[in-house]
């Protein structure tokens, strides 16, 4: 069995207001997420969770929140993605259009669902209410979930 391909994830959040972008090209394009990417080889995953923010938003982050971890199996494919989820509540910067990405703020009662992950309205959930969790999803293909385990933790 191949290692898990490890990814980040960060939502930036304010009070009434979460930060996400619209995906312009690869994985996932045509969908709002938060900001993330791959984990380079000697790197943690807190430092390419900032670097990918930094990267895909123009913002800069001190303090990263772990909030969750999130394993992903494609039906027929042997890759399993694992998806270290991170939240921030403080930032300096301005958010900003780059290649990957076009950043935009949702209010909280706006968050648009139906353009995201199909995934995501499960746990938004949970990182809104500042608790941790665990999951593990099945998907057949980019929209169907087959399967799905999500728990709230005490301590990731
Ligand atoms: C792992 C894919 C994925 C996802 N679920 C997909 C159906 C499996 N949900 C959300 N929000 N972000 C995801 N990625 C965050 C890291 C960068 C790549 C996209």
């Amino acid at each position: 069995m191949l290692s898990p391909k490890l990814l980040t994830l960060v939502l930036v959040v304010q009070p009434g207001r979460v930060l996400l972008g619209m995906k312009k090209r690869g994985f996932g394009v045509g969908k709002w997420n938060g900001f993330g990417g791959k984990v380079q080889p000697g790197e943690t995953i807190e430092a390419a969770a900032k670097r990918e923010l930094l990267e895909e938003s123009g913002l800069t982050v001190d303090a990263l929140e772990k909030i969750g971890n999130i394993k992903f199996e494609f039906v027929g494919e042997t890759q399993l993605l694992d998806v270290h989820i991170f939240r921030a509540d403080t930032f300096s910067g301005e958010p900003t259009e780059s290649d990957e990405m076009r950043p935009q703020w949702f209010e909280l009662d706006k968050i648009p669902f139906s353009q995201m992950w199909a995934d995501d309205i499960l746990w938004f959930p949970l990182m809104l209410q500042k608790k941790k969790f665990v999951g593990y999803f099945t998907f057949q293909g980019h929209d169907v979930i087959l399967s799905q385990k999500l728990e709230e933790v005490e301590a990731l």
